[in-house]
């Protein structure tokens, strides 16, 4: 079980504070919470999220991550997400690259698929997931999925009617009966005592709608709009780290924001400790092309017009789109700079897709 009690946070690191949003507020329609939320997604694009209910399911969640991570290597490689640009399954640490130079992650994962967890025993893709998330995929994965998806499902339809959007346009996007790239991911980095500055996930923005992040110890860091330090986002107990994707942030016309992060060992004396996070990705419906919605919202349409030397015509499926961002940062498929390249979102320019 990831450890309960650790040192604090260090208050000597260059920290970036979050606004605080309260999903109760949300959920009532609070017009003044509204306006908070849409300030952290256009300007940062992450903010904090409390009272969202789903604390316990976290818990659960991390605890089957620790009992699943337990096994030996060799029976969790038998789930290995493989090189095709798959993300359900194993990711073992140094598969991925962190750079353009092709240096090594350090964390491992498992990411299980929202189609499967909804539907097992009679999954979508026929991928196994090692025993302990087979068997507590009913009473563990699944409620935290299923709450999970209701948060980003009423975050999503918010930003739907600020973005002046028809009712419901950005929900359909994001189909429940389509399969998807939605996924929960488990992540474990070991302790880096002597080694403050490895990079346990290489800079990067998110590939999908929303994230919906739990940290207990720090070493997420984002790199501002305009900065150019990266600086740490302080985990606040049962406070989730949510962020907008790229996915969003190309059906907005580049109104929502999708910033870069990535994710150093915790900081101070947490970094004696392993680091645990755990995190629900809701992503469009696999068939969904990734452009702005220009013709069903004037908002977007003038916000793609100033935006003119930024392409929102990616021309490609989020199902395409997911699958070479997996597929290119993957160290199996390195052949030089130009992988990592190929591997790149949003803050590249989406035309580079
Ligand atoms: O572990 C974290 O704090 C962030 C993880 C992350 O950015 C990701 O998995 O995309
Ligand atoms: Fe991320």
């Amino acid at each position: 079980m990831p450890a309960l009690s650790f040192p604090p946070f260090p208050d000597d690191v260059p920290t970036h504070p979050l606004l605080v949003i309260d999903y109760a507020l949300l959920k009532s329609r609070d017009p003044q919470e509204i306006d908070r939320l849409w300030e952290a997604a256009t300007k940062l694009g992450f903010w904090y999220l409390k009272n969202h209910e789903v604390t316990e399911e976290v818990s659960r969640m991390f605890d089957l991550g620790a009992e699943a991570m337990a096994l030996p290597l060799e029976e969790k490689l038998k789930f290995e997400q493989g090189d095709d640009g798959t993300s359900a399954g194993y990711k073992a640490a140094g598969a991925n690259a962190v750079d353009a130079t092709g240096e090594k992650d350090t964390v491992e994962f498992i990411n299980v698929s929202k189609d499967d967890a909804l539907r097992w025993p009679s999954h979508t893709s026929n991928r196994r997931y090692p025993e302990p998330i087979e068997r507590q995929m009913d009473t563990v994965v699944r409620p935290f999925v299923q709450k999970s998806l209701e948060v980003n499902r009423t975050v999503l339809s918010i930003f739907n009617d600020k973005l002046g959007l028809p009712e419901g346009a950005l929900l359909n996007q994001h189909p429940m009966d389509e399969q998807s790239g939605c996924e929960a991911r488990i992540i474990k980095n070991p302790p880096m005592p002597h080694n403050a500055q490895k990079r346990a996930i290489g800079a990067h923005t998110d590939f999908g709608s929303l994230s919906f992040l739990h940290n207990r110890l720090g070493g997420l860091q984002v790199l501002a709009p305009g900065s150019d330090d990266w600086q740490y986002v302080k985990p606040i107990p049962n406070h989730a780290i949510c962020n907008i994707g790229d996915a969003l942030s190309v059906f907005s016309g580049g109104i929502l924001r999708s910033n870069m992060h990535r994710v150093l060992p915790p900081p101070g004396e947490q970094s004696a400790y392993e680091r645990w996070s755990l995190v629900f990705f809701t992503r469009p419906g696999n068939s969904k092309v990734l452009r702005a919605l220009v013709e069903s919202s004037p908002i977007i349409a003038t916000s793609v017009k100033s935006k003119p030397e930024k392409s929102f015509e990616t021309g490609v499926t989020a199902k395409e789109w997911f699958a070479r961002r997996v597929r290119y940062q993957r160290i199996a498929n390195r052949k030089g700079p130009e992988s990592w390249m190929a591997s790149r979102g949003t803050e590249a320019n989406p035309a580079a897709a």
